[in-house]
């Protein structure tokens, strides 16, 4: 197995990763400081049909359990899931030493999360991530659901006790669902590793090539990238905010497009092309744009997905970022790869960016 230490100011918690890893859950649950009074499992009800019986196998029998299901995916990531899920904890008579369990992507992730640190104001959670884009999702704390007006806009930070990390459950994702996740793999090498970016460059052509040995090294390069990120600026102060790299954009499209639809990790990879692009128009940044967005469409990825959309609806959108305030939109860019910047953006200045991203799209 392999493992992750996250440090914050209140918080050390391991990741712990492999396949087979879910059956570590039992111990870290036994060896905590205040053994749970009680588990509560938040599940994908797509995750439980696959796997459900991998977890059920692992939880200690001295803790009882209660199973609440979630409906498969985004849609999870609601007001009326989020009330569903805390009268069914109520129901339960949860105490605070009562022990919330994430099981799903990130979408069960953040809402299970969310629960955790609403319910009687905070109570422990851990996270048992499924998918590849919860390398990100499931470390560093972040938990929230959607508003129609805005995509993670009702949250908390909330850093889980344990990340239960089985890759083994990776092998069932849809091929949409492994280059979504696979997005944020590409994301953490764009900020902090060039090196990475050029090997994934290379090694990956198609999504069929996303598996094995090298996924598992860049799933771990990444938790290790987010873990130091995290460790510095926990609240998103300063530093955390290079996380959100192609996000302004990207959850621009989520929204847009109905949550859902347009997977995170889809969106996040258009807006990383448009945030390569925005790096270029502020200070020549040099890389081969065109050729990674044509690399990222040979991927799979659905490249124009922003298209659809007007520069006024996406920019109204981005307005509403949380890394936005006083009027302007802010943008995570990089000076080269490795070395990203937030820095406020004119909607003039965005606009050019927006005609030159889609003169280029017509050449990917
Ligand atoms: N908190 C954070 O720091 C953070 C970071 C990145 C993304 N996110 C959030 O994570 C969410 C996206 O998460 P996601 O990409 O994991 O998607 P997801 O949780 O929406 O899951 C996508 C689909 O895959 C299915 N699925 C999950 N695991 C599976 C498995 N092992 N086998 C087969 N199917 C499986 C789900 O049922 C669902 O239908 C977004 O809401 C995004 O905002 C949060
Ligand atoms: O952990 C972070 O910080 C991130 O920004 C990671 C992102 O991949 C993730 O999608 C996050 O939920 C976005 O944060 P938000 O604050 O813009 O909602
Ligand atoms: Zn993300």
């Amino acid at each position: 197995m392999n493992r992750v230490t996250v440090e914050t100011v209140h918080k050390t918690y391991p990741v712990i990763i492999g396949e087979g890893a879910v059956k570590e859950i039992g111990p870290v649950l036994l060896k905590m400081k205040n053994k749970p009074t009680r588990l509560f499992v938040i599940a994908d009800e797509g995750v439980y049909a696959i796997h459900g019986s991998a977890l059920k196998e692992a939880l200690p029998d001295p803790i009882p359990v209660d199973w609440h299901f979630v409906p498969a995916g985004e849609s999870a990531k609601s007001f009326s899931v989020f009330e569903q899920c805390l009268t069914a904890m109520l129901e339960a008579a949860l105490d605070r030493h009562s022990l919330v369990v994430a099981f799903g992507g990130g979408a069960c992730g953040d809402l299970a999360g969310f629960c955790a640190a609403s319910y009687m104001r905070g109570i422990p959670f851990i996270q048992v991530p499924t998918t590849i884009l919860a390398h990100d999702s499931a470390v560093g704390g972040k938990t929230a659901i959607n508003h129609p007006l805005g995509k993670n806009m009702i949250g908390a930070f909330h850093q889980p006790e344990a990340v239960i990390y089985d890759t083994s459950f990776l092998h069932s994702l849809s091929e949409k669902e492994t280059r979504s996740g696979f997005a944020e793999v590409i994301k953490h090498a764009f900020i902090a590793d060039e090196p990475m970016l050029t090997e994934i460059l290379r090694t990956i052509q198609k999504t069929a090539d996303i598996k094995g040995a090298f996924l598992a090294q860049c799933l771990k390069k990444g938790i290790e990238i987010k873990s130091a990120i995290v460790k510095e600026d926990e609240k998103e102060i300063g530093v955390r905010a290079f996380l959100n790299f192609g996000h302004t954009y990207g959850h621009a499209v989520e929204a847009l497009s109905g949550y859902g639809k347009t997977a995170h990790g889809e969106a996040v990879a258009c807006g990383m092309i448009f945030a390569l692009y925005a790096s270029q128009f502020k200070n020549n940044f040099s890389f081969n744009i065109r050729s990674f967005a044509k690399w990222l469409k040979g991927v799979g990825y659905p490249v124009k997905e922003g298209l659809g959309f007007s520069f006024e609806e996406i920019y109204t959108v981005m307005t509403r970022d949380k890394k936005a305030y006083g009027g302007t939109v802010r943008f995570v860019l990089l000076n080269k790869i490795g070395e990203p910047y937030v820095t406020d953006m004119t909607k003039e200045e965005l606009q050019k960016i927006d005609e030159h991203f889609r003169k280029e799209a017509e050449q990917w």
